[in-house]
């Protein structure tokens, strides 16, 4: 827990910072989650959503995703956080309601309403997305000097929570209006007083799934076909997505979005992706990838089934799904038991789901309900029915006999009669319309009632008709309203036992991702990684060690991809300077040691020799500048934005990416803002220092020594060779500093003019003097980061 006043980076420094209010009750802490249920994004089942936290005034948030299993995702929240009052809309989606209503049952039935902690449930004020941002800007941030203008609040705040989630900001817009409605934390000031926010931080580990190319959404060629117009690019989820069916993808997605440092969770996932990665055990990988095909959504299933009548396509699906789930079940126990999924299925997939199949292949008549159109019943269900079809089959027979008889007392004009039945109307006699009939009135026959006209025919009621409704009845809609009743019932009894395909559901999800993890890993020839637990990290144990990684991405797309080590520890260096000529391949470096880490936090294999791992509590990246239309700010604002977000929230665990920071202004500003955020890392306790990969092409940083000398900082460059006037890059990695860029030559095989070229080089050279004169001048380039903020003088 951030201690107000030790609030790194968050406030800036020297400025005044609440205190005092740690030592706060326990009762009065107040942890708040609210939910946006903002009516059109609801719709699509996803949530906005953050907490504060009264006992270090924290405002948590959770960037927006695109993730849909957003309940599970709350349950997750709730569970962690254990809020004392939940905001949320008072209009709500059903399964937001079913979700809250199951929450008050929970703690009902586990006793835990009666901890002292009442759980309320608020209307949530109904708040837009620039309201909402009006009211975080108006906030009371005690670190903030009172005079700052609404651009500098923009710019600072834009570092610490992100603007481009408009969801969590409208959740954030509603909580600070309630906060402020209920005073919390400031009941005895005055009215002036606002509710305090010292600090920022965001609930799940910081990636950026864009930079490292985790997620790729590409326009897919059909882009007329509404709201499908968008598939996965070449991206680490694309790559590993050998899912089978539609909610593994779907779970495979939240494993990406959540990664996580449980331990207990990974160790389970990596003991499922190690045996099927073996390949003598690919017989039942593909047994188990073939019966997950057929598991369908059963949450669809289930909630039609629970509102109206099923329909065949539906029994259809059901019946493929438990029998696949035996058929799963059945492959499952066959394999070793002390692997706990294999374990859980064995005993979860119960035998229920065998009555559920034998009951439906037992009563359902799949080809006369499709022949039909509907559900129809098997022989042997139920006798009554039996009997009523039994008169049915005989029906055409005997009606052809009833019609001979009408056709002697008919006019002898009448040529030929038939006797027909339609459902809901009954008996009827048929007669083919005579050239004389033209008039109505001439339709009538004495002894007859005439009934209607159609296709050249016309229908009468006879005598015999009547009769004939009276002994047989309305036997077709006689059958059917029997044949729903069974189907009633058997939707009923499937209800009942919804709870163990619920089960086969999660745990074939789960299956299914891990499956489609040994899959990858066979394929593209992974290795498990050794995770080293959180103890071993704070004495200070190696905490990441890959041997001859790849880069999961670009291995695929190039010939021959060069495979580098990396090995960040305090002995061997946390803080790793990469310099390198352009296209050298220092991006790559960087990118590939961020996403083995990510692999290995959602329990994937890895792109290297032999791995180990420390579960890092984030990825910090500093890459590749993105305009932000929502926030109005710079490219360089961006750049800054992200560094500043890396500074203020890393921590010895964290893994830090740094490209080319700096480059976006004055090259002497830029590597003053380089060499100072470096330097302030350096000044932390060895501990406390995250492992940072930091590729610059900045070479005076090194060669004017512009960083303090540390033995946690490493030098390393990429290999390259000269062959003539060509540059060939050997992407080999090794200690050491480059001492070119070797832009001119990498501009001559980018097809520039010679002469241009030749231009450039003569005008480095005048650049380049006088600026190292001009630095020299002015002595050593002083960094600091005074009062938290970083000021540079030259
Ligand atoms: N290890 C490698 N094996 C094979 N090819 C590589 C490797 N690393 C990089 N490359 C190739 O080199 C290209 C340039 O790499 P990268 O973008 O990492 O260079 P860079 O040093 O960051 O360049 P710049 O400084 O201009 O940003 C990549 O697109 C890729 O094709």
């Amino acid at each position: 827990m951030a201690v107000p006043g030790d609030v790194r980076g968050r406030g800036l420094p020297g400025l005044p910072i609440l205190n005092g209010e740690e030592e706060e009750e326990e009762e009065s802490h107040e942890v708040r989650a609210t939910v946006n249920t903002h009516t059109h994004v609801m719709c699509h089942g996803q949530l906005g959503l953050c907490f504060y936290d009264s006992r270090d005034f924290t405002l948590h948030y959770m960037p927006d995703t695109s993730d849909n299993h957003e309940l599970q995702l709350l349950a997750r929240v709730v569970q962690e956080v254990s809020p004392h009052v939940i905001i949320t809309s008072a209009k709500q989606e059903r399964c937001m309601v079913q979700f809250m209503q199951g929450l008050g049952e929970e703690e009902h039935r586990t006793g835990r309403t009666g901890e002292g902690k009442t759980r309320l449930i608020l209307p949530l004020f109904s708040t837009g997305l620039e309201v909402s941002k009006q009211r975080l800007l108006s906030a009371h941030f005690p670190f903030l000097p009172p005079a700052v203008s609404e651009r500098e609040r923009i710019s600072y705040l834009s570092s610490c929570i992100s603007f481009d989630s408009p969801l969590m900001l409208r959740s954030v817009g509603a909580l600070l209006k309630c906060l402020d409605r209920r005073r919390v934390g400031v009941e005895l000031e005055d009215s002036s007083v606002g509710v305090p926010i010292l600090q920022f931080h965001t609930y799940t580990l910081s990636v950026v799934y864009s930079v490292l190319q985790i997620f790729k959404s590409e326009l897919h060629p059909s882009v007329y076909k509404l709201q499908s117009g968008e598939k996965e690019g070449l991206s680490l989820y694309g790559i590993l997505n050998h899912c089978r069916c539609k909610f593994g993808s779907k779970l495979l997605r939240q494993w990406f979005l959540r990664p996580t440092r449980d331990l207990a969770v990974l160790n389970r996932r990596q003991e499922v992706v190690r045996f099927f990665s073996c390949p003598r055990n690919s017989d039942s990988l593909n047994t188990l990838q073939a019966s997950l095909r057929n598991i369908r959504n059963i949450p669809t299933l289930l909630r039609s089934m629970s509102l109206s009548h099923t329909k065949v396509s539906d029994w259809q699906g059901l019946y493929k799904t438990v029998y696949s789930a035996v058929c799963i079940r059945d492959t499952v126990r066959s394999l070793p038991q002390s692997i706990q999924l294999f374990q859980e299925i064995s005993e979860g997939f119960s035998d229920d789901l065998y009555y559920i199949a034998s009951l439906i292949s037992r009563v359902v008549d799949f080809e006369g309900s499709l022949a039909e159109n509907r559900f129809t019943v098997k022989p042997n269900v139920d006798p009554a029915i039996d009997e009523k079809k039994r008169r049915m089959m005989g029906l055409s027979d005997f009606l052809t006999d009833v019609a001979r008889r009408e056709l002697e007392h008919l006019d002898t004009r009448i040529p030929s009669c038939c006797v027909i039945y339609i459902p809901l109307i009954g008996f009827l006699l048929s007669v083919p319309r005579l050239p004389s009939m033209v008039e109505k009135e001439d339709f009538e026959i004495e002894g007859l009632d005439f009934m209607f006209l159609s296709e050249e025919r016309l229908h009468y009621r006879s005598q015999r008709t009547k009769e004939l409704d009276d002994l047989l009845g309305d036997l077709h809609c006689d059958t059917k309203d029997m044949e729903t009743a069974v189907m009633t019932q058997l939707q009923t009894t499937v209800l009942e036992r919804s709870a163990c395909l619920y089960k086969v559901l999660d745990l074939s999800a789960e299956l299914d991702c891990l499956m489609a993890l040994s899959h990858a890993s066979q394929e593209y020839g992974y290795t498990t990684p050794t995770l080293v637990r959180e103890a071993e990290r704070v004495v200070g144990a190696q905490i990441s060690f890959s041997h001859s990684l790849r880069h999961p991405l670009l291995e695929l797309c190039s010939p021959m991809f060069v495979s580098n080590s990396f090995l960040s520890s305090e002995t061997r260096g946390r803080v790793k300077i990469i310099t390198g000529p352009n296209s050298s391949g220092k991006s790559i470096y960087l990118k590939q040691v961020g996403l083995i880490v990510f692999m290995a936090l959602i329990g994937s294999d890895v792109p290297a020799k032999e791995a180990e791992i420390g579960l890092v509590d984030g990825i910090f990246t500093r890459m590749q500048s993105r305009e932000s239309v929502s926030v109005g700010l710079s490219t360089f604002m961006i750049d800054l934005n992200q560094m500043a977000h890396a500074l203020n929230h890393s921590s010895g665990q964290s893994l830090v990416l740094i490209d080319e920071f700096g480059k976006g202004t004055n090259t002497v500003d830029g590597l003053s803002l380089l060499a100072a955020s470096i330097s302030h890392w350096l000044k932390r306790v060895p501990a406390e220092v995250p492992h940072i990969l930091l590729a610059t092409n900045f070479h005076s940083l090194l060669q004017l020594g512009l960083l303090p000398s540390s033995g946690l900082l490493s030098l390393l460059t990429l290999e390259t060779a000269v062959d003539g006037d060509e540059l060939v890059f050997l992407y080999q990695l090794q200690d050491g500093i480059c001492r070119s860029s070797y832009a001119a030559n990498i501009a001559t095989l980018a097809g520039l003019p010679p002469s241009l070229v030749q231009r450039g080089v003569e005008v480095h050279y005048t650049t380049h003097t006088h600026t190292l004169a001009s630095l020299r001048e002015v002595g050593v380039l002083q960094h600091s980061l005074k009062n938290r903020k970083i000021f540079f003088y030259i």
